[in-house]
């Protein structure tokens, strides 16, 4: 009984148009979906972080927690174009501020999703989803027999390397750099799409003494823009599994509204799914992310369904 409330509660999102008469395949994403539970074969997993404490510690705007259910909701009636099958795995909930314990939890949900051979794909919640994506992933690298290199690619406003006493939306690459020495592996780490205004001198530091990458808003004009081909060519050189994470306040507030810190200037649109295109045709992507959707900021819905495009394309 427990288990067909909690399928019926997983699956209740996933609603929308059908178009029975239609003579060809009109499936869309609601059709297809299947609670993680019940996989028989190798798929996309959708795995949710419903968390407002990173954000609230980093003195952001809460909403985030409101993320992944929103994130749903448009991807319901996506329109199903994909070979591979779908699963929702659910949501990892952060109890009040305990942002630690949810990061953990959701750490053992990403090795579960991986160990049964699936995509797995974060649905933000604030960008603290990072650090437990990122662990996640190393923690299934260690138990390859020939333990593959990882590298990050972020599309982001900001480096989030910050120092701070406790762990936020603003940590999180600080967080896996500091896992990564605990490891004893290399931090490989590029972050495109940065504002200068949105990163102080101090971060900009921590990025050079820990060896980032990254590429100005500015200097991201399209795939083959020096620094960007530069950046993403030697990063594809040093690593063979990649984790690829989205925060959404990398594209123009007037994309993306919905999120706790708007850019006014950004990376557009067509470039984030080029990046995201050439770096699934050429490398592993075992995780990937959406973070920092904050639909009570949202303007008609407009961020959550820039989001669900970019799902659609995370999955192919
Ligand atoms: N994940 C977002 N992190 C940003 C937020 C900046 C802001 O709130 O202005 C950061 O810490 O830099
Ligand atoms: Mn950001
Ligand atoms: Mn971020």
């Amino acid at each position: 009984m427990r288990q067909a409330d909690d399928e019926a509660a997983l699956m209740a999102p996933w609603q929308g148009r059908v178009d029975p008469a239609e003579a060809g395949d009109a499936r869309r994403w609601h059709q297809v979906m299947r609670p993680a539970s019940r996989a028989e074969a190798p798929g996309r997993a959708l795995l949710g972080l419903r968390s407002d404490a990173g954000v609230v510690r980093n003195q952001g705007r809460p909403g985030a927690s409101e993320g992944p259910l929103a994130l749903r909701r448009q991807l319901a009636n996506q329109a199903y174009h994909l070979t591979a099958p779908l699963y929702d795995a659910g949501d990892v909930v952060c109890q009040g501020d305990d942002l630690e314990a949810a990061q953990q939890a959701f750490v053992g949900r990403v090795t579960g999703l991986l160990e049964q051979g699936h995509r797995v794909i974060g649905l933000g919640g604030g960008h603290e989803i990072a650090f437990a994506s990122f662990s996640g992933l190393l923690t299934h690298a260690q138990r390859q027999a020939r333990m593959p290199r990882l590298g990050i690619l972020n599309l982001d406003a900001h480096l989030d390397l910050r120092q701070a006493e406790r762990a936020s939306s603003g940590t999180p690459f600080r967080q896996c750099a500091e896992l990564c020495q605990e490891a004893g592996i290399d931090f490989h780490y590029t972050c495109l799409g940065v504002s200068r205004g949105g990163n102080t001198p101090a971060l900009f530091a921590r990025a050079e003494s820990l060896g980032v990458e990254w590429v100005l808003d500015e200097q991201c004009r399209a795939l083959d823009s020096p620094a960007v081909k530069a950046a993403l060519e030697r990063l594809l050189a040093r690593v063979d599994w990649l984790y690829l994470t989205v925060c959404l306040d990398a594209l123009p507030a007037w994309v993306a509204p919905g999120v706790s810190a708007p850019s006014a200037r950004g990376i557009e649109l067509a470039l984030v799914e080029e990046i995201i295109d050439h770096l699934a045709a050429r490398i592993a992507l075992p995780v990937v992310d959406v973070a920092e959707l904050n639909p009570r900021l949202d303007i008609d819905a407009r961020t959550a369904r820039v989001a669900a495009r970019l799902v659609e394309r995370l999955a192919r």
